[in-house]
């Protein structure tokens, strides 16, 4: 099951926290979230994940309306919050039972998802004597019980030592290959690991999302420029530009271009533009690497 998020907008008080956030997450894999410390990254997941209403703005599950929906779209998701709330005198079999009467799935699932998520030694200990890797297990294992399609991880790796790092990095991966992951980081390193496309965010804005095999081809030094028009133009029309590889839409009327290898688009961009009779209010050529784009937002 596939997510869609059209122009999700969230205000508290005077502060936009998200802006017109639009992207599509396509069934199976790893979306990474990643932007640095107040970004939007936790607003919009719980956005995404039906926990707070939008001011404005849809997502759908496949084609689901999940905020005309809410109790269908609640079956779908599974939610790790980036401060998993543990009973901390709750055993780990017990705790994974609490859950498992709330969404009514049976004791033999329980037994199944602590064997999935590693927990299998440590099921008889109570959750203040778990480590932070563990715990995290224990809030993985929570999120899947009722066997979502869609699984959001907020921030789940963060602060964990290397050798817990690597087990939960694995897990990730394999619950990816019959779910689709949103995974949130403020990281660069920890979402290149496990994620398949990624989504910068900054100031609450969507900066760039694309695979990470084509973010690392840019390093190659190809030209990005970001582009802003006056209208909403079907991204056929962009083809014209015959020094552009590709393109996508950051925003209604706002686009990030990728030329081709060696190529300039300034100029075409520009004549494209008095063809297909919109006025470019902006444009500016971006740097291109991923830790270069991820370095200039986090700065
Ligand atoms: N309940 C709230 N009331 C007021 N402002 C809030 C609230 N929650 C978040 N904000 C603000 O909205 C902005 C986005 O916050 P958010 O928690 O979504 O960012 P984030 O990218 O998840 O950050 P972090 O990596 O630090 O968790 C921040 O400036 C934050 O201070």
């Amino acid at each position: 099951m596939g997510i869609t998020v059209e122009n999700l907008t969230k205000r508290y008080g005077p502060q936009l926290a998200v802006n017109q956030l639009s992207f599509t997450a396509s069934q199976g894999g790893v979306l990474g979230f990643l932007g640095p410390n107040g970004a939007g990254k936790t607003t919009s997941l719980r956005m995404i994940a039906g926990l707070l209403r939008p001011d404005q703005g849809k997502v759908y599950y496949g084609d689901l309306d999940i905020w005309a929906h809410p109790a269908e779209a609640r079956r779908s998701i599974g939610y790790l919050p980036e401060t998993n709330p543990l009973y901390p005198d709750l055993y780990v079999y017990e705790i994974l039972s609490f859950y498992a009467k709330i969404h009514n799935v049976s004791g033999s699932r329980v037994d199944a998802v602590i064997e999935q998520v590693g927990l299998g030694q440590e099921s008889n200990k109570k959750i203040k004597q778990l480590s932070k890797g563990f715990r995290q297990r224990v809030g993985l294992g929570i999120a899947i019980l009722h066997d979502p399609k869609i699984l959001i991880l907020d921030e789940p790796i963060s602060g964990l030592d290397p050798n817990q790092l690597s087990g939960i990095r694995q897990l990730i991966r394999e619950l990816a290959r019959e779910k689709t992951i949103l995974f949130s980081s403020h990281i660069l390193s920890e979402v290149e690991q496990v994620c398949d496309r990624v989504l910068i965010i900054y100031k609450g804005e969507l900066r760039v999302i694309d695979s990470l095999e084509r973010l690392q081809a840019e390093q190659d030094g190809r030209q990005v420029i970001v582009a802003e028009v006056d209208s909403e133009v079907p991204a056929e029309s962009l083809s014209a530009i015959s020094t552009m590889d590709y393109c996508e839409k950051l925003a209604p009327g706002k686009l990030r271009l990728v030329a081709h290898p060696g190529a300039d688009m300034r100029k075409d961009l520009y004549q494209w533009s008095v063809q297909a009779g919109v006025v470019l209010l902006e444009s500016r050529v971006e740097q291109t690497s991923v830790a270069s784009l991820f370095e200039k937002l986090t700065k």
